[in-house]
């Protein structure tokens, strides 16, 4: 490969001369369907579907053992297909083609933590099947767009949590993969490294790689996240573009949380659920509607409760809000 073929993405194939419209009909970088799965006769994903547009980050979230890692490990490929299938850019995902498309930083840094940055991505270009100057040019171009370059010289294990998730995110863009899974990027990194992260995943997205972000960071996912898949019981419980989700969900509602002086009554919260408000402790949370005069018949019932509020504060209901919705309900 020649210098000028490296691309920190790999672009998609050019269309043809008089070919309609090539790139829109290009297959997506993840494509799953009917999938079902498992670990040996144990029964893990059932029914399966996703797809992952290029230039998106899509947030995978769910409860623990819903079958988040179960579903990264098939994707990599490393897992029996039972039904259905999985696609990498239209390839089967348990081909060598399928997965040099894919990279994965994992939620385990894994990276050698005696050598730094630099001297792991070379190691990385290596196993990359890199020539030595392209991987060098490769290094050099993963550490720019990553923003690690003047951390490069440093030891892993000399980094704080925020650079060697940076450093693992570098290591899994050394193959110009279409396809990044992130899992639990932000575990261990402090609120300023987030932030920075956060503008690394959307530049990348931006740059066309579609992002699989697994995640229970619910304010790190809604800050970067375009599409969202809710996954119960091995099961897609929902999944689509954040905000056409959000918008049959909560259709002209807000989010309400209300704070009281003191816990009310297990009687007086009860009669709060039958506004639709679920009380834990002193505070109060539910959904109401958007129109004007919502909030001052809220606050006339809770005056005819015997309730004041403390503090009363209005949101417009995001991921967290429409999880809550869809795990309670067990859709
Ligand atoms: N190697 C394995 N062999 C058998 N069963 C497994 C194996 N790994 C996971 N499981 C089971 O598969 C189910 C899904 O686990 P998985 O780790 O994929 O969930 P998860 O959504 O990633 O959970 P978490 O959020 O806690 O990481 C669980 O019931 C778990 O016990």
């Amino acid at each position: 490969m020649s210098p000028s073929h490296l691309h920190l993405v790999a672009a998609p194939a050019p269309p043809q001369a008089g070919a309609p419209t090539a790139i829109a009909s290009a297959p997506p970088p993840l494509a799953i369907e009917g999938l079902d799965a498992g670990y040996g006769r144990t029964p893990v994903l059932h029914a399966l579907s996703l797809t992952v547009p290029a230039g998106c980050v899509t947030a995978l979230v769910g409860p623990n053992g819903a079958g988040k890692s179960t579903l990264i490990r098939a994707i990599c490929g490393r897992l029996a297909v039972k039904a259905g299938a999985i696609a990498i850019c239209g390839l089967p995902a348990d081909t060598a083609e399928a997965r040099g498309k894919i990279g994965l930083a994992p939620q385990d840094i894994a990276l050698y933590r005696a050598l730094t940055i630099a001297e792991n991505l070379a190691v990385f270009a290596e196993l990359s099947g890199l020539s030595p100057s392209d991987g060098r040019l490769r290094v050099a171009q993963v550490l720019e767009r990553t923003g690690t370059a003047a951390r490069q010289d440093e030891r892993i294990d000399r980094l704080s949590g925020g650079w060697q998730r940076r450093a693992n995110l570098a290591a899994a863009l050394m193959g110009a993969p279409r396809l990044l899974l992130l899992d639990e990027p932000t575990a261990g990194v402090d609120a300023s490294a987030r932030e920075a992260l956060a503008v690394l995943v959307r530049a990348l997205a931006h740059d066309g790689l579609a992002v699989l972000l697994v995640t229970h960071d619910f304010e790190f996912a809604e800050q970067v996240a375009d599409r969202a898949a809710i996954l119960m019981g091995g099961h897609m419980a929902l999944e689509g573009p954040l905000a056409d989700l959000l918008g049959q969900r909560f259709a002209h509602r807000r989010a309400v949380e209300i704070t009281f002086a003191a816990p009310p009554p297990a009687l007086r919260a009860e009669l709060l659920a039958s506004l639709g408000l679920a009380t834990e402790g002193a505070t109060a949370r539910g959904l109401i509607s958007d129109s004007p005069r919502a909030v001052s018949t809220l606050l006339a019932r809770l005056d005819t409760l015997g309730l004041p509020p403390r503090t009363l504060t209005l949101k417009t209901p995001g991921l967290p809000a429409l999880y809550d919705a869809v795990t309670s309900a067990g859709v």
